[in-house]
C-alpha cells in the first residue's frame, strides 16, 4: 500500500502532524481495517432495503443471548466518570477549542464530524489544536489581537474526539490511489500524536463515535483500538469510546455495540438529529406512516423519541454504562437578551428531562449553556458522580415502540418546506465555506440536522404529502418552484455577491440535486465535499 498526501494549498504547521510515521500508521490501519469498513458500508444498504421491503426492525435474533445475559462493560477511569455537562463544538478553529476547553464543562467534545467542515485546512487545524489540548498548552491570537490561553483555575474538561462516520472519505490522502476513509485517518492522527501522553496522564484517548448502523461496526472499531493500542504499547482497556446511538437500526442493538465495545465502552449518546434523520431514511418509501410532522414539531416528547431515550438509559445502567443525553439546538445570544431567555428555558427544559429520565449528563451547544446543564444534573445527582446505580427496570420498550411514529403529533406545512429549503440551503453553503455549524433563526444547525431538512423534503415528494396550511400535494414542481423563492431570499439577505455566488450558488445546486434527484442520496456531505477544496 503506498499513502500519498495531496495537499491543496499548505497549512502552516502541518508537519508536526502529518509526520512520516503517523502517515505509515494510518496506512495501516487502512490496511488491516479499510476492507471491512467497505463491507460494512454496503452492508448498511442491504438492511435498509430489507428493513424498507417489510416496513419494520427488530431486535437481531442472532444475539439474544447477548441481550440476556449478565455482563458490565469494564470500571470506568477517573476522569470520566462525572460527565454531567459536555460541551460540543467543533476542534477547530483554534479559540473555539479554548473557548471549549474554558467553558467549566465537564467534558469537551472536540467534533471532526456533525460540527466541522472537512476542508484541508480545518483537519490540520483540528489535530493541532488536539495535540495542544493534549498537552494543556493551546494558545492562539485572532487577527483582532485578542488572545487565548488555556484557563489555569480551573480543572480543565477531559477531551472526548469524535472522529468522521465510516461514509465520509478523505481525499487529501490517498492510499493506492483512492481516498482515505475519514475516520481512520482523524482517529489515527489522534492517536499517534496523542494517545501516549493522554494515558500517562490518564485522560484518554477517549472517542465518540458517529453514526454506526450495526454492532458489527462497533465490532471494527474495537479492533481498531486494540491494535491501534498494542502497535503503541498502551495497556488494552485504555481507550474509551462513547457510542452515538444516533441511527434507527442501532437503536435495534444497544446492548450490542456495549457488548461489542465492551473492554473499551464507556457508554451510549442520544444522538437526537442523525437519529431522526436516520428514521426518516429507512423508511422514505415506505409510506405516510413515516412522514414526521414539520421538523420544529418533532421534539423529544414525542412518544417514538421518548421510547428510544427511555431504552437507551435503561440499557446503558443496567451494564454499567454511561447514558449520556443529547443536543437542544436552543442557541443564546449574547446581543440579544429574549433570545438568550428563551433559549436557556428550552435547554433547561430539555436537560430537567434527561436528569429525571436517569441520564448522567447532557450535551450543550454553547459555553453561556453549561452552568445550567450542570446545575439541572446536580440538582438530581446530588454528591454523586452519576447515576448509573439507577437501574430504569421499570422501563419496557419493543420494536412497536421504538417505531411508534403514527402517535407523533403535528402537520406539513407548506411553510415548514421552506424553512427546510431554507436551512439547507444556508448550511450546505457556510457547510462549503468552511464552518460546519451554524446559528440560523437562533437554532444551532449542523450537518445532521440540514439532514433532516432535505430527507423530509424528499421523502414528503415521493409520498405525494398535502400540506395542511396551503392544502397544496408537495411534488417536484412545487419544491423547485419553492426552492427558487428561497434562493432569491437568501440572495436578499447576504450581502456580499461573491459569497454569494461562491457558497450559496452551488449550495443550492447540492439541494436541489438531493430533493429532486429520484433515487435519494444517503449522505448531503457526499455530494457538497466534491465542491470542496
Ligand atoms: C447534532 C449534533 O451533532 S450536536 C453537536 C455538534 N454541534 C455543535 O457542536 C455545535 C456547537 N455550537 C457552535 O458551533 C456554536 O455555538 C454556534 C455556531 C451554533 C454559534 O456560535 P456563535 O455564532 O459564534 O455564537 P456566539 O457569537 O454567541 O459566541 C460567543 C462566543 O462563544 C464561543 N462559542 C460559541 N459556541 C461555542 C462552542 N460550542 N464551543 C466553543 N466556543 C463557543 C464563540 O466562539 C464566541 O467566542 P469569542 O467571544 O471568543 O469570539
Ligand atoms: O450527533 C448528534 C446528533 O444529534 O446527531
Ligand atoms: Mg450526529
Amino acid at each position: 500500500m503506498t499513502i500519498t498526501v495531496k495537499e491543496p494549498y499548505e497549512v502552516p504547521g502541518s508537519e508536526p502532524i502529518l509526520t512520516e510515521d503517523a502517515l505509515a500508521f494510518i496506512e495501516e490501519l487502512h490496511a488491516e481495517f479499510g476492507g471491512t469498513r467497505n463491507e460494512l458500508l454496503d452492508a448498511r444498504k442491504t438492511a435498509q432495503a430489507e428493513a424498507a421491503k417489510t416496513g419494520t426492525l427488530d431486535f437481531p435474533p442472532e444475539t439474544a443471548e447477548v441481550r440476556a445475559g449478565d455482563w458490565t462493560v469494564a470500571e470506568q477511569p477517573e476522569s470520566l466518570k462525572d460527565r454531567r455537562v459536555e460541551v460540543t463544538g467543533p476542534a477547530a478553529p483554534a479559540k473555539m477549542a479554548i473557548n471549549a476547553l474554558n467553558s467549566g464543562a465537564k467534558v469537551w467534545l472536540a467534533c471532526i464530524e456533525d460540527a466541522l467542515s472537512p476542508n484541508w485546512f480545518n483537519l490540520i487545524d483540528a489535530q493541532k489544536n488536539l495535540y495542544g489540548a493534549a498537552r494543556r498548552n493551546l494558545s492562539f491570537t485572532s487577527a483582532e489581537g485578542k488572545e487565548y490561553t488555556m484557563r489555569d483555575d480551573v480543572t480543565l474538561p477531559t477531551v472526548v474526539m469524535r472522529p468522521r462516520g465510516w461514509h465520509l472519505p478523505e481525499k487529501h490522502i490517498e492510499i493506492d490511489g483512492k481516498p482515505a476513509i475519514g475516520g481512520l485517518v482523524d482517529f489515527g492522527l489522534h492517536f499517534f500524536h496523542n494517545a501516549k501522553v493522554l494515558s500517562d496522564s490518564g485522560e484518554g484517548p477517549f472517542y465518540y463515535l458517529a453514526k454506526l448502523e450495526h454492532y458489527r461496526e462497533a465490532r471494527l472499531w474495537n479492533d481498531i483500538f486494540t491494535f491501534a493500542e498494542k502497535k503503541l504499547g498502551i495497556p488494552h482497556g485504555t481507550v474509551r469510546a462513547t457510542v452515538l446511538i444516533e441511527t434507527l437500526p442501532a437503536a435495534f442493538q444497544m446492548d450490542e455495540i456495549l457488548y461489542e465495545l465492551r473492554d473499551h465502552a464507556s457508554g451510549l449518546n442520544a444522538g437526537r438529529w442523525d437519529y431522526l434523520f436516520s428514521l426518516i431514511k429507512y423508511f422514505r418509501s415506505s409510506g405516510d406512516k413515516w412522514v414526521l410532522p414539520d421538523r420544529a414539531q418533532v421534539g423529544m416528547t414525542q412518544p417514538f423519541m421518548r421510547a428510544y431515550t427511555e431504552l437507551l438509559v435503561k440499557t446503558c445502567h443496567k451494564r454499567n454504562a454511561f447514558a449520556m443525553g443529547g443536543m437542544a439546538a436552543f442557541i443564546p445570544n449574547r446581543r440579544e437578551p429574549e433570545v438568550t431567555a428563551k433559549a436557556i428555558e428550552k435547554v433547561r427544559d430539555d436537560k430537567s428531562r434527561e436528569a429525571n429520565d436517569g441520564y448522567d449528563g447532557s450535551w450543550v451547544a454553547h459555553p453561556d449553556l453549561v452552568e445550567l446543564c450542570a446545575e439541572e444534573f446536580t440538582r438530581v445527582l446530588g454528591e454523586n458522580p452519576n447515576q448509573i446505580s439507577r437501574k430504569r427496570d421499570d422501563v419496557e420498550i419493543g420494536p412497536a415502540d421504538l417505531l411508534n411514529t403514527e402517535a407523533a403529533e403535528g402537520d406539513v406545512t407548506e411553510s415548514g418546506v421552506r424553512g427546510n429549503l431554507y436551512v439547507a440551503i444556508y448550511y450546505t453553503a457556510v457547510w462549503l465555506s468552511g464552518n460546519g455549524a451554524v446559528a440560523i433563526h437562533n437554532l444551532m444547525e449542523d450537518a445532521a440536522t440540514a439532514e433532516i431538512s432535505r430527507s423530509q423534503i424528499w421523502q414528503q415528494i415521493h409520498n405525494g404529502t398535502v400540506t395542511s396550511d396551503t392544502g397544496k400535494t408537495i411534488t417536484r414542481e412545487l419544491v423547485e418552484t419553492l426552492l427558487n423563492e428561497e434562493v432569491e431570499r437568501l440572495r436578499g439577505e447576504i450581502d456580499d455577491a461573491d459569497t454569494f455566488s461562491k457558497y450559496f450558488e452551488p449550495a443550492a445546486d447540492v439541494v436541489r440535486k438531493l430533493v429532486l434527484h429520484k433515487e435519494y442520496l444517503d449522505f448531503l456531505t457526499l455530494p457538497a465535499y466534491e465542491y470542496m477544496d
